[in-house]
């Protein structure tokens, strides 16, 4: 054996696994309180053209520049490879009150015609909700509250996939939570007591009659 400094690498900090918790909502997701999350599903090529993105678009415009040029400096093959991994951007609002984050899952590579199927935008759901998760709790970290997650009820709309089956996607995947988590559903613990509001989206629809408040 050559000699060698013991170097003890710094354990990484303890995780422990948990699920994500849906409440279904009726209303609008854009009135969520200061500092909530607004979740939403986007394309990789820079485009928030149609159905609840348009609505994303025209109140958060800084957040769209972010997420085109996010879209824009990547190749093809790098953006296939980024709804894998990433879910950014994330930013916060820049108009008052109130401030939101805004947070774009990378389900689908194109849109309309060209979108990906339903098994693949599915597939895409699991990385990019996990990746998000994992943006939420480091900014958390550095001490910065959240308020709320928010989302629509992501795939429905021009992507095409039926909620049920996103839904059920997202109840099945697990989070990894620094030390004991402080809630959400352990993945091998039914205690419904156990709830973390990180943990906990609430997924809003619109009524057929709904009417926005501003
Ligand atoms: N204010 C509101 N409050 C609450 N719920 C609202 C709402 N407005 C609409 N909804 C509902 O929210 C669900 C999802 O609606 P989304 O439109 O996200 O559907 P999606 O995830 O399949 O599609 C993503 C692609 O749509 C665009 O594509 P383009 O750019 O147009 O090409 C994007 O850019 C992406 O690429 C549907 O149930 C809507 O009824």
């Amino acid at each position: 054996m050559g000699k060698g400094k013991a170097t003890a690498a710094a354990a990484p900090p303890p995780t422990v696994k948990k699920q994500l918790r849906i409440v279904e909502r009726v209303g609008d997701i854009f009135d969520g309180p200061a500092n909530s999350v607004l979740i939403h599903a986007c394309n990789c090529i820079g485009s928030w053209g149609g159905g609840i993105a348009a609505a994303f678009r025209l109140r958060y415009p800084a957040a769209f520049a972010v997420y085109r040029d996010h879209c824009q400096r990547l190749s093809p093959n790098e953006k296939k490879s980024k709804v894998k991994s990433k879910s950014k951007p994330k930013q916060k609002q820049q108009r008052k009150p109130p401030p939101h984050y805004i947070g774009c899952l990378f389900t689908s590579r194109r849109v309309g015609q060209n979108r990906d199927s339903p098994a693949s935008i599915l597939r895409a759901t699991k990385p990019a909700m996990q990746d998000l998760m994992q943006q939420v709790l480091a900014v958390e970290a550095q001490n910065h509250n959240i308020s709320e997650l928010r989302m629509c009820q992501i795939n429905a709309g021009p992507f095409n996939v039926p909620w049920a089956s996103t839904r059920q996607v997202i109840l099945a995947l697990h989070v990894d939570v620094p030390g004991n988590g402080g809630g959400g559903g352990d993945v091998n613990d039914d205690d419904d007591d156990d709830d973390e509001p990180l943990l906990r989206i609430a997924v809003w629809n619109r009524q057929a009659d709904w009417v926005p408040n501003s």
